[in-house]
């Protein structure tokens, strides 16, 4: 199972070693942790899947999975579908949710210290935006078997990584990063500080 054993191979974070032997700060789970809890309706949460085609075949991360926005209509698309959550009782609450599905599995993990699949994957998620530059790196770096990543990031960034054309660390990029489309505020409760727009990562 992905993420369930750690190998040492990449996890995300090996990209941001820096941010992990600082103090756990931003990733600790205690009374000072700050959660970014902006969840998507479900409308276009629906929308979203729908516009990426998913099916039975394809294996889906959703990271910060949060109560399931985005792994419920990904599951009703027959995908089998990774949640990764940090946040216990969210963690709880999406194992409730999907319990009678066996293509849903929810790992309680930080995200930057899931170790990728070694079979072709994709993503699409709403993930923090404070982590949105180091799991670009992780999912572009050489080795991955990402296929494709939808993300919902902050607009500004979706915008400079999409004039820019590609991701990917190393000397050759190997990452198409394109603007896909605008996020309104009111597409999230509760409404982020920040536009949104979602980043499309393709080979
Ligand atoms: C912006 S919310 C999105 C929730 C959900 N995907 C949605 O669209 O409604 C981000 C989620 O990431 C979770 N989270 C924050 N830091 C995390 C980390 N380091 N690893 C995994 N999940 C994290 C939060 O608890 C929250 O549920």
């Amino acid at each position: 199972m992905p993420g369930a054993r750690r190998r040492r191979s990449t996890t995300v974070a090996d990209h941001t070693r820096s941010r992990r032997t600082r103090s756990a700060a931003p990733h600790t789970v205690g009374p000072e942790r700050y959660w970014g809890w902006h969840r998507l309706r479900a409308d276009w949460a629906a929308r979203l899947v729908t516009d990426a085609g998913y099916g039975p075949d394809d294996l889906v991360l959703d990271l910060g999975a949060g109560d399931g926005a985005l792994t419920a209509p990904l599951a009703a698309t027959g995908a089998r579908v990774l949640a990764v959550e940090l946040h216990p009782e969210r963690v709880r609450r999406l194992r409730r949710r999907f319990a009678e599905q066996p293509r849903v599995t929810v790992l309680e993990l930080d995200l930057l210290d899931l170790r990728l699949p070694s079979r072709p994957f994709s993503v699409l998620a709403n993930p923090p935006w404070s982590l949105a530059k180091p799991l670009i790196a992780a999912l572009t770096a050489p080795g991955t078997r990402l296929g494709r990543a939808d993300l919902v990031l902050q607009r500004g960034l979706v915008g400079d990584l999409g004039r820019k054309g590609t991701a990917g660390t190393g000397s050759r990029r190997r990452y198409r990063a394109e603007y896909l489309t605008s996020v309104p505020r009111w597409a999230f409760s509760p409404a982020p500080p920040a536009p949104a727009a979602v980043l499309r990562l393709h080979r």
